[in-house]
């Protein structure tokens, strides 16, 4: 469903020393996702992984190399073309409060993408966002407030309401669980694994958190300084990922801990998520 060939992205960073400093963020990377998969992209901050994902969506564009979605390439496609893969192709960023606008009532928040893409009458769109608030577990009244009157587990809730508003096949998740507490992050998973059933979705989900990856996704690539170093072709496999890279990341985690460590160490006690 998409495909990756042969991408490169660099940034011309500031100058320092009088010399421009250029950041090869995406380095011939070619990757492969199928439909109604979940696909990781795991990697140390400032791998890649979003620049990844914005090119996914056509936030960024290749300097060389292909991103095809359905065999389309949204920078070579026509303006109507480019529209459907716009409505097809959703992200979820992790900070739902500067993702959000604050002055705006969440109800009109949820429909801003369905008054992009599509001519909805007042009532239909009132419905809709009715129907939204309900499939991410929010009761109707949500509507009318405003974003400081949520949790960031609520508002993470309504910027995925408002990805699904316009029926996309792909949302890019970035990093959706990372600024959420653990708890939290469980509820946001278990809620975009049902939509992705219900919905058949697709997703690439990027993130630092193998335990979450390995739950959550299918596969799983890690990056490395803009290029894919390992490889995970199920969720099976994902220890054994062996690239020195893969390994930094297995050994950052934190150990889930079982109620026999616990008690072994209760000294330790408040550290622990039951
Ligand atoms: N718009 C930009 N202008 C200049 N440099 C950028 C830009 N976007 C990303 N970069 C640089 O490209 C590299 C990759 O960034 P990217 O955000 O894709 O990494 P990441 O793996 O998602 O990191 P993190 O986990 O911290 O979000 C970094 O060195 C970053 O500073």
């Amino acid at each position: 469903m998409i495909e990756f060939v042969n991408v490169s992205k660099q940034f011309r960073e500031g100058k320092w020393r009088g010399r421009k400093n250029n950041v090869q963020a995406v380095r011939n990377v070619s990757l492969q996702i199928k439909q109604g998969t979940c696909f990781a992209l795991v990697g140390e901050s400032g791998s890649g992984k979003s620049t990844l994902g914005k090119l996914l969506i056509g936030l960024e564009k290749p300097d060389q190399g292909r991103v095809l979605f359905q065999g389309c390439n949204l920078h070579e496609a026509g303006r109507e073309e480019r529209q459907r893969l716009r409505r097809d192709m959703q992200i979820v960023f992790q900070d739902p409060y500067s993702a959000v606008n604050p002055r705006m009532k969440i109800r009109d928040v949820i429909a801003e993408p369905m008054r992009v893409h599509f001519q909805y009458s007042a009532a239909e769109i009132n419905e809709k966002v009715k129907q939204l608030l309900e499939a991410v577990g929010l009761d109707e009244k949500a509507g009318e407030q405003y974003s400081h009157q949520f949790s960031g587990g609520q508002l993470q809730r309504i910027t995925i309401a408002r990805a699904i508003s316009i029926g996309p096949k792909v949302i890019v998740l970035d990093e959706v669980i990372n600024s959420l507490d653990v708890l939290v992050q469980i509820s946001i998973l278990k809620l975009l694994k049902r939509l992705q059933q219900e919905l058949n979705l697709t997703y690439l989900f990027i993130s630092h958190d193998l335990h979450a990856v390995k739950w959550f996704a299918d596969e799983v690539a890690v990056l490395d300084k803009g290029e894919v170093v390992d490889f995970a072709h199920h969720v099976k496999d994902f220890d054994q990922l062996t690239h020195p890279a893969s390994r930094r990341l297995i050994e950052a985690q934190l150990p889930i801990v079982t109620q026999q460590a616990k008690e072994e160490y209760p000294v330790k006690k408040g550290l622990y998520v039951s």
